[in-house]
């Protein structure tokens, strides 16, 4: 088997070149791409690495502490003379293991094992939700880093990028190996010093954040000839840049991260320093939106707004005389439809001291510190009667799916890759193996209960919610956005169930509510924020009692999300169940058309509307990807024309 395919001088160049398929060879990357089909294990050989990683695990177990560091420290200088080996990669993946053995008390199990080695090999590891897939990344971590590789574990959410650095440090920190997390409110000096560390865990926002603005620090010098030049002429030092480069990444929640949120590009903005923002103009612009209506005058698609030829008429004639050229009426009104029709308070954001904050709608966390661009922020803002903030410039944008691509080693892990790997294939050139469950999952599907009004929706839950709280499960309540997660806390309170909250305006003491959340009776509200990778650990009375029980108030944009809400129940061979409750009223009705909003049955029609969302969202993508290369390549470290 072959592992690790990293050019010898990996440590000498920051990041891999990109070169943007042939036109010739885009055909071929679709077809293989479609023919693509999970890489079974066997094909791969890697179970026939297992009994190796047990004779070396054997041997250590016999050794004392300092025996172990001996051997250790014995196999990172072999690492770093001969590079990962099959063989070597066997004999550092029995070390992690009896070190988080007696580090953390837990060994990784075989299916670990695998994982860690499709991961090591670059491709994605598909693992079912719950089977310890935190531990699973510390193998190709650590064993990279031994080799002396930088290296990035990323995932979705500060919290769990915190959580993982921290519970995993021990394990780190026995071989010799430093670990960090860099998280939102780093300044920078504390950034660029975690980003030092062997093992670095971040989020991808952070992260491309932290890539944009050393490419900017970079400026003109991004060529490496011009960067040399420059550090000849003393005008620019590595040690104002953060990042050591793109090395080894192992992307956690993969599908989220490559795929979800890579529908739209990162964009790094400065203050503009222009004039000042004409209240006026904003405030006429949101009254005539007023009196625009849906379908007659504009048209939504794809979070655009398009006027039709009866809304430009109308524009012309509400517009008072001297309001604006032509195209910037258009586009100022566009932006206020926007506001009005797009954009929904509690859903999309929130306003807290006088501010609008920005909700991430794949974490269900506040985006601190971002804003909408091109006026639409302050459109918003004018609209809940905030103080409008000042416009921001563009400085620096970048798509998920360039960034990645840059990284010399490329892996992740995931619940769900499945229904993804075709488009993770063609995008990223990865590959997705799927890795057996530990033990057989205990998790039952309850059958979906659909009702009519979104009230009989709330009513029908508080009911289920107090009756299975009252049986000594633990209770999980997961809501699509953040008003329907307050909603619902007003039915339960009538109904004197005491739960706790967990949104974006709910924020504080993530991990004690996530503590509390496994008890016997516990009920918690949550919007997406408790989805990928919240890992609730259970009482014995409620384990006894059947696990927690997953009550799922909606469908959600892809399927993949509301099967990683499921897996929050019945995880490492616990018992668990989770079931569906929908309504006439659900948000994800609006992607049906007229008669197919009517036919059929009500959890048929929110399938099919799931469907045609996940297909929506793919084309985005597959659009964004296209116009990406097309522009051409303008940032990055290596400068090469790309
Ligand atoms: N080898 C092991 N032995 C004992 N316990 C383990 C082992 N591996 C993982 N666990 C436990 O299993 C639980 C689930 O682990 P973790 O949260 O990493 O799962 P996950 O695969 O990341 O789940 P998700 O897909 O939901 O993110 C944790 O409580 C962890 O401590």
């Amino acid at each position: 088997m072959a592992l690790l395919k990293l050019p010898a001088d990996v440590l000498a160049r920051p990041e891999r070149a990109l070169l943007p398929p042939s036109s010739l060879e885009r055909p071929w990357h679709w077809l293989r791409s479609r023919l693509h089909r999970p890489v079974a294990l066997r094909r791969l050989g890697m179970r026939a690495q297992l009994p190796g990683i047990h004779r070396h695990a054997a041997r250590l177990a016999a050794l004392d502490a300092d025996a172990l560091r001996a051997d250790g420290e014995a196999l990172r200088h072999q690492l770093a003379r001969r590079g990962i080996t099959p063989s070597l990669a066997r004999h550092a993946f029995a070390l992690v293991r009896e070190i988080s053995r007696r580090e953390l008390g837990m060994a990784h199990h075989d299916v670990q094992l695998l994982g860690g080695l499709a991961m090591l090999d670059g491709r994605i590891a598909e693992m079912h939700t719950g089977e310890g897939k935190t531990l699973t990344a510390t193998l190709p971590a650590a064993t990279a880093a031994l080799a002396g590789i930088p290296v990035h574990v990323i995932t979705v959410n500060d919290y769990l990028a915190a959580r993982d650095a921290e519970l995993m440090t021990p394990v780190y920190r026995a071989m010799g190996l430093s670990v960090a997390a860099v998280v939102h409110e780093m300044p920078p000096g504390e950034r660029r010093a975690a980003y030092a560390s062997d093992v670095v865990y971040c989020t991808n926002k952070e992260l491309v954040f932290d890539y944009l603005r050393d490419t900017q620090q970079l400026g003109r010098n991004r060529h490496p000839l011009h960067a040399h030049a420059a550090r000849l002429a003393g005008t620019l030092s590595d040690t104002r840049l953060l990042l050591r480069g793109l090395h080894f990444a192992i992307v956690d929640e993969a599908d989220s991260v490559m795929l979800d949120e890579a529908r739209t590009p990162l964009i790094l903005s400065g203050p503009s320093g222009s004039e000042a923002i004409d209240l006026a103009l904003l405030d006429e612009a949101l009254a005539m939106a007023g009196e625009f209506e849906e379908d007659r005058h504009f048209v939504r698609e794809s979070g655009h707004i398009h006027l039709t030829e009866r809304g430009r008429q109308r524009l012309t004639e509400l517009a008072s005389s001297g309001w604006a050229g032509r195209s910037r009426r258009e586009w100022l009104i566009q932006q206020a439809l926007l506001a009005r029709h797009h954009f929904h308070r509690d859903r999309h954001y929130l306003v807290r001291d006088g501010k609008v904050q920005i909700i991430d709608e794949h974490t269900g966390r506040v985006m601190a510190d971002r804003s909408w661009e091109k006026g639409l922020q302050q459109m918003i803002e004018r609209l809940e009667g905030c103080e409008p903030s000042e416009p921001n410039v563009t400085l620096a944008r970048l798509t998920y799916q360039r960034f990645f691509r840059r990284y010399h080693h490329l892996s992740g892990m995931t619940g769900t890759a499945r229904e993804v790997r075709q488009e993770l294939w063609q995008t990223y050139r990865l590959r997705v193996v799927a890795i057996p469950p530990h033990r057989p999952s205990r998790r039952q599907y309850w059958p979906t209960v659909a009702v009519g009004r979104a009230e009989e929706k709330w009513r029908w839950i508080s009911k289920r919610v107090k009756d299975m709280s009252d049986q000594g499960r633990a209770v999980l309540v997961a809501t699509v956005s953040l008003a329907d997660s307050e909603a619902l806390s007003r039915w339960l309170d009538e109904a004197g169930v005491v739960h706790a909250m967990l949104n974006a305006r709910q924020d504080a003491d993530e991990a004690a509510t996530v503590a509390l959340a496994g008890r016997a009776g516990a009920v918690t509200v949550a919007t997406s924020m408790a989805g990928r990778g919240t890992d609730i650990s259970l009482d014995e009375a409620v384990k006894s009692a059947g696990g927690l029980h997953v009550i799922v108030a909606g469908h959600h944009d892809a399927s993949r999300v509301d099967r990683q809400i499921a897996g929050r129940c019945a995880r490492q061979g616990d018992p668990g169940s989770v079931e569906f409750v929908v309504c006439d009223e659900d948000e994800l009705l609006d992607e049906l058309d007229g008669w197919q909003r009517r036919l059929g049955p009500l959890a048929s029609r929110l399938k099919l509307a799931q469907r045609k969302r996940e297909a929506r969202h793919a084309r985005d993508r597959a659009r964004l990807l296209a116009a990406d290369w097309q522009e051409g390549e303008q940032l990055g470290f290596s400068g090469k024309a790309e």
